[in-house]
């Protein structure tokens, strides 16, 4: 526990004030509980004992004034507290975003986006009562206890030890109760982001299930995970709610105690009734604060658990480190020199040599799980090389910082990214909007002709998946958004394969249109998208068998010739 709160120490910095009111309200607060507990005494032996009509109006007065301090100091510390809660995790739910943004491709392909959303969303929920409520719970109730306890030896010393003695004996279950609490919040949790994952799964999924008609399976999956989920939390309210008839056990031994000692004090009239009586007030409001910290400690734990998960992942730092070169003015050439590359144990290219120049247009070619896509991988730096280097000019690329490099090349996909917002804005994606650009890319990309037919032109709103244009068409905003940027890289990866022929076609123009001012990849397995390439690289298990133009590979490469083939079939 101490570990979590230094954790978060830092934070507290930026609310002194917050604090300070909150503070005051806490105080108050304790203050008015022991005061209550306390005028019980005058109450009692002034007003019904020596029949002190002044007490009278008095009483009522200081009742009101009492109750009336507590709620409003329960007020301003709830205010305030939350205030500092409810910032705090907005602070760590921003950064660990963005933390999470900047760590490797590879992190993402590892870990579920379901787990993600739920550690950025309920993990951090989680921490925001323990650095807020709790703790502020935690201080206002140990006051109020030490208030309490003060008034209770005020009253009768021997008393309050008859009170009180039973207390150590309640630390030690307390403890193992804490300690089964966290390891079952670690369960809940981790069983929580499994059901999280599961549901951003199968909605991700839900055309493949609707088509297959697996929604029942789907459906019992979910409700496996469910259940487990169920049980866990079952287990930690199990544990948790112990924690108060152990309390309220002990406390009634030691109140019995106390009503045989006390109660023969003031048979012998060594005590007066009030003053009992206020002592037995003040006892019984004891327990209260100290049953709640029991409570609030086993809460703790499960902010502790979920704190150790955000920790994990604070805890990642991205392997692809950023070079300390910030522009590059021009790329005349890109060269692969005897590169390779790993998948954990699995070599995805073995051996790679391959220059591509200003102005050329490389194809990439060759059987599914060739290693195409992972040369690209390699380009943008998703990956790093395992072996060999790979050459901007004459600059490792390694050298070249992330942003620069990713600034200076697009990328379009076989899936096309398309954001919920105009097609102006999807085009200039990262970039100034400057609606002049946007037409003009969109000329570029042969797409200007069906976005100016629509009603509102380049401000038509797309929805996420693209659904209101065509695949030929979402491709050619693809293609568009790519070029926007003026790229001096540009890599097309498998852009054309869900097109039509007259489609592809489009796009094969385009590329040899837009490959004039820089170097073109792409990575095609309709040969005739690339049957303009300079170069034509054929990948088998993760080598280039063979390099050509289409002619001379035709003519001497039995690898290309047998894909040419079978393309043709
Ligand atoms: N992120 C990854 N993690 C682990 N293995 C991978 C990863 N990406 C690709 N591979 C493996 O590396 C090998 C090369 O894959 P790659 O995607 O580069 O092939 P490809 O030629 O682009 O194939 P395709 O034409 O099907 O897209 C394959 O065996 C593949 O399973």
């Amino acid at each position: 526990m101490r570990k979590f709160f230094t954790q978060y120490k830092p934070y507290y910095k930026n609310y002194k004030l917050e604090i300070f009111y909150a503070f005051i309200g806490i105080i108050l607060v304790a203050l008015a509980t022991a005061g209550t507990a306390y005028a019980i005494q005058p109450l009692l032996d002034d007003i019904f004992i020596k029949k002190d009509v002044n007490m009278l109006y008095i009483m009522p007065i200081i009742v009101v004034i009492l109750y009336a301090a507590k709620g409003f100091g329960g007020y301003i510390q709830a205010y305030f507290i939350s205030f500092i809660g409810q910032d705090i995790t907005r602070n760590v739910r921003d950064k660990l975003f963005s933390h999470v943004l900047k760590l490797d491709l590879v992190f993402f392909q590892k870990t579920h986006g379901g787990e993600l959303v739920s550690r950025i969303i309920n993990d951090i929920n989680r921490i925001q009562s323990a650095v807020s409520n709790s703790l502020a719970e935690l201080i206002r109730e140990s006051l109020t206890i030490i208030a309490l306890v003060s008034l209770v030896i005020y009253r009768s010393p021997e008393l309050a030890f008859y009170g009180l003695v039973v207390l150590p004996l309640a630390i030690y279950p307390l403890t193992r109760l804490a300690k089964r609490m966290k390891k079952l919040s670690f369960k809940s949790q981790e069983s929580n982001s499994d059901i999280t994952s599961s549901l951003s799964e199968s909605f991700n999924n839900i055309e493949i299930i609707k088509a297959n008609g697996t929604e029942d399976i789907e459906a019992k999956k979910f409700s496996t995970l469910n259940l487990i989920f169920f049980k866990y939390n079952m287990k930690a309210v199990k544990t948790n709610e112990l924690t108060s008839p152990l309390m309220e056990t002990l406390g009634a031994i030691a109140f019995g105690t106390v009503i045989l000692v006390g109660g023969s004090r003031v048979v012998n009239g060594e005590l007066t009734t009030g003053e009992f009586s206020s002592f037995i007030a003040a006892l019984f409001m004891l327990y209260t604060p100290i049953k709640r910290i029991s409570s609030l400690y086993n809460k703790m734990q499960d902010a502790i658990a979920a704190n150790e998960r955000i920790n994990n992942i604070f805890a990642k730092t991205a392997q692809i480190k950023s070079g300390n070169i910030t522009k590059i003015e021009d790329i005349k050439s890109i060269s692969f020199c005897n590169v390779g590359l790993k998948y954990d144990d699995l070599e995805a290219l073995k051996n790679i040599n391959l220059e591509a120049k200003k102005g050329e247009i490389v194809a990439l070619v060759g059987d599914s799980g060739g290693g195409k896509s992972s040369l690209i991988n390699l380009l943008v730096r998703f990956y790093d090389v395992n072996s060999g280097e790979i050459k901007f000019n004459n600059t490792n690329i390694k050298d070249i910082s992330l942003e620069e490099l990713r600034k200076q090349i697009s990328i379009v996909t076989q899936r096309v990214y398309i954001f919920n917002d105009t097609i102006a804005a999807n085009v200039a994606y990262g970039e100034e909007l400057n609606e002049i650009k946007v037409i003009e890319a969109l000329k570029q990309a042969h797409a200007y002709e069906f976005v100016s037919n629509m009603k509102l032109g380049v401000n038509t709103v797309l929805d996420e998946f693209g659904t209101n244009l065509s695949g030929g068409q979402r491709q050619r905003i693809a293609i568009a958004r790519a070029l926007y940027k003026n790229p001096k890289v540009l890599i097309l990866d498998e852009a054309t394969s869900a097109l039509d022929n007259k489609s592809e076609g489009i796009i094969s123009e385009v590329i040899e249109e837009v490959s004039h001012n820089r170097i073109t990849f792409v990575i095609a397995h309709r040969l005739s998208t690339i049957k303009n390439a300079t170069k034509i690289a054929v990948f088998k298990s993760g080598e280039i068998v063979d390099i050509g133009t289409q002619d001379e590979l035709l003519a001497s490469s039995s690898e290309y010739q047998r894909l040419y083939n079978s393309a043709n079939l």
